[in-house]
């Protein structure tokens, strides 16, 4: 007769019909929790079923088993003691054991970090990522899912990529590379854009003819380009743009991006802070290969992304798991899934009805450390056709 295995999952969460015999994990992710034979680690972030925990492996056997599980455990306990007496005695030859400082190979100004941004040197991506880690070395990609690449190829340590704008709103794109891609939120850097007007050194507004920048930031300075009456032309961020007129020794053309720019490429500032809105800011998140370890010491956030079925109020019910524990949502975006964009219903008086079908991303504040955060995730696992929890990482609380 053939032993069998039998992975067991069990919620970490009591309230929601699972088994809870025996010691309950406490800190998510990073819940080792011994089983009969083998320990295992908790599934973790990226994962889809991220709360669930490995309880046990058990061996099954088929049939009468009570003799031979006498004799398996004798030869188990006497494995057991064998090893752990080899343990003891070899024990002054190991290596210390791995800490959570050491874990952090990074000091705090991050001057070894290597971080890869979408654009140019003296663009606001790069200004986030210097927020966040001051001496860090930043390297420019092409593209967004370049920057994702060279940390999964462990060419940078991180990506530092915008995702929201408060004048502007969600940068789709992003939403749909966190999802494609199994980086870690792990921190997030809310940064003041102050938008100038910059020029070639002798060029005065009123010789230019057309402003060259990254669409939002010509869009978001629309009062003072429509009052010059220049054309505007788009490029892929506001830095690229400086280096382009300054290599070009453009002298009709004016750009829209920051001071920093302006120092790299030898621009002058000709307007500071003219976005429409004084307040204008972006948000960033810095990813990684590996998630951070949670923590209750300070105020930190949680992004989940999820698919729900069909049914009058079944986003009612995924937004209350949140509201009956007084957790604070921050964000809320929905993405067509695009592999599979139309729904079928069928419907017996009209026909096969289709709808839209819609990923969620959410972002609350709380920290996977938290039971309140962990038992509203068990509640969520209940209905949610999809979970994945995207990160867990502190608040970016300065601006
Ligand atoms: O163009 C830049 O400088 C960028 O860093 C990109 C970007 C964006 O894509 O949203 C970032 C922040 C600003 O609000 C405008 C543009």
């Amino acid at each position: 007769m053939a032993l069998k295995s039998v992975i067991v999952l069990e919620s970490t969460n009591p309230h929601f019909g699972w088994n809870d015999s025996g010691s309950k994990p406490s800190g998510f992710p990073l819940n080792w929790i011994n089983g009969p034979e083998k320990v295992c680690k908790s599934i973790s972030f990226g994962g889809f079923s991220g709360f669930l925990a490995c309880r046990a492996i058990r061996n099954v056997e088929d049939g009468n088993s009570s003799k031979r599980s006498t004799k398996l455990q004798r030869v188990i306990d006497e494995t057991k003691s064998e090893v752990s007496k080899r343990l003891q005695k070899d024990s002054s030859s190991f290596p210390k054991p791995l800490s959570v400082s050491d874990l952090s190979s990074t000091a705090d100004d991050g001057s070894k970090v290597r971080i890869s941004f979408k654009g140019c040197p003296g663009s606001y991506t790069e200004d986030a990522a210097f927020k966040a880690y001051p001496k860090c070395e930043t390297v420019p990609c092409n593209e967004f899912e370049d920057a994702f690449k060279a940390v999964e190829l462990w060419l940078t340590d991180k990506a530092v990529l915008p995702i929201e704008n408060s004048s502007s709103g969600s940068i789709h794109r992003n939403y749909d590379l966190l999802l494609r891609h199994r980086l870690h939120i792990v921190g997030e850097v809310q940064l003041a854009v102050n938008f100038c007007l910059l020029a070639l050194p002798g060029v005065r507004s009123e010789h230019l003819k057309r402003v060259i920048s990254h669409p939002q930031a010509l869009s978001l300075s629309d009062s003072l380009l429509s009052k010059l009456g220049v054309s505007r032309e788009n490029v892929d961020d506001t830095a690229v743009a400086a280096q382009y007129v300054a290599s070009n020794g453009l002298r009709d053309a004016g750009v829209v991006a920051s001071a920093r720019a302006a120092e790299i490429y030898g621009l002058n500032i000709l307007a500071d802070g003219i976005q429409d809105d004084s307040d204008n800011i972006t948000r960033f998140l810095v990813l990684a290969r590996d998630p951070i370890i949670p923590r209750t010491n300070k105020q930190f956030k949680t992004s989940i992304v999820f698919t729900l079925d069909e049914g009058p109020g079944v986003l009612f019910k995924a937004l209350a798991v949140f509201a009956l524990r007084g957790i604070n949502l921050t964000k809320i975006e929905s993405r067509p899934q695009r592999k599979r964009p139309l729904r079928v219903v069928d419907d017996s008086n009209t026909g096969s009805a289709k709808y839209f079908d819609y990923l969620f991303y959410i972002d609350f504040e709380a920290s996977m450390a938290e039971p309140r955060a962990q038992n509203a995730l068990g509640h969520l696992q209940e209905f949610a056709t999809f979970l994945r929890i995207l990160g867990c990482y502190p608040m970016d609380t300065t601006l």
